[in-house]
């Protein structure tokens, strides 16, 4: 974790270190803290909270930079808290049926794959559907994931009916009594009516299925898009209710202060992060463990 979210630390720290070698921090110092924060893309509202909540504190004068920090990881996890909510998909309905959403290239197709090699590693039983019948690279992609992991894989060929997929998946998963099914979507609808109408196509035949389909809907976004991920939050909560939110490529960007910005925006879950390309890379989002590497200090 520490290492994944290396360059967003190395960002912050710079700055920071700055502005902490006091005892005490005045308002100039306050307010550089304040555009540190925004410019880690942590967001305008969380960035105000936070440094509130610094400038009310006291750091001893040899070691008030590492104070700082750590008062910070604290501020930083207070917002994150709440989001916290470790999903375990082998409890619960059987088969647990999750549908992954995400605008194209946000990493649906890796972090199911990840999802599925960790299940199946802990014993479970997958279905994997590949329901993003835009690319054929993407129905590819995941049976190699499946192949891999000994999960059973539905699939139809490039541009057929997602929500046929979708079905023959969740049929496939109560026939072979299978823990959990995977459902991949594709994000790469032209407009927001079309996406509405795909995804609502997709959950109205999954319900003939198994009627309280889907059990789970992730939302997936990659970290490197920084604050236009909280409109992709927007956008997608607009078409469909979403139950839980993954956060990929945390290793590849500075901005993984964008995950404080969603939290303090938006009341939905955060379940997992992606931190690389391997299915171990793929953590169980806790708000302490994240906010401490986010601010540069190791997990305690
Ligand atoms: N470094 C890193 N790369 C990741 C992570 N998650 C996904 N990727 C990479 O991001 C790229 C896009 O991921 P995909 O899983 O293909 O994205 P998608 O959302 O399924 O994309 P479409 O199929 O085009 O809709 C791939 O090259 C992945 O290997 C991560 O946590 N870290």
């Amino acid at each position: 974790m520490f290492d994944g979210l290396r360059k967003s630390s190395a960002k912050l720290a710079d700055s920071f270190t700055s502005v902490f070698t006091k005892e005490r921090l005045d308002a100039s110092d306050i307010a550089e803290l304040e555009e540190t924060l925004i410019a880690s893309d942590m967001g305008a509202a969380a960035a105000a909270r936070i440094s509130t909540a610094l400038a009310d504190q006291r750091f001893s004068k040899e070691n008030g930079a590492l104070e700082a920090r750590e008062a910070l990881a604290i501020e930083v996890a207070r917002i994150l808290k709440s989001r916290e909510a470790t999903l375990d998909l082998t409890d619960g309905p059987k088969p647990r049926i999750v549908l992954v959403i995400g605008v194209n290239g946000s990493g649906k197709t890796t972090t199911i794959g990840k999802l599925t090699k960790n299940l199946t590693d802990a014993g479970a039983k997958v279905v994997i559907g590949a329901a993003d019948t835009f690319r054929a690279a993407a129905i590819e992609q995941l049976k190699v994931w499946a192949d891999r992991a000994g999960a059973s894989f539905v699939a139809s060929t490039q541009g057929a009916d997602a929500a046929g997929v979708a079905f023959e998946t969740v049929r496939r998963a109560k026939q072979e009594g299978a823990d959990v099914a995977l459902i991949d979507t594709a994000g790469r609808l032209q407009n927001k009516s079309e996406l509405m109408a795909e995804l609502a196509k997709i959950i109205r035949v999954m319900r003939k299925v198994d009627e309280d389909a889907p059990h789970e809907t992730l939302l997936v976004l990659d970290a490197t898009v920084g604050q236009n991920a909280l409109s992709q939050v927007e956008n997608f909560r607009s078409v469909t209710e979403i139950t839980g939110l993954v956060m990929t490529k945390l290793d590849g960007t500075a901005k993984g202060g964008v995950l404080v910005a969603l939290a303090q925006r938006h009341a939905i879950p955060i379940h997992f992060i992606g931190v690389g390309e391997k299915a171990e890379d793929l953590q169980t989002f806790d708000a302490l463990t994240f906010s401490r590497a986010l601010v540069g200090l190791n997990a305690q």
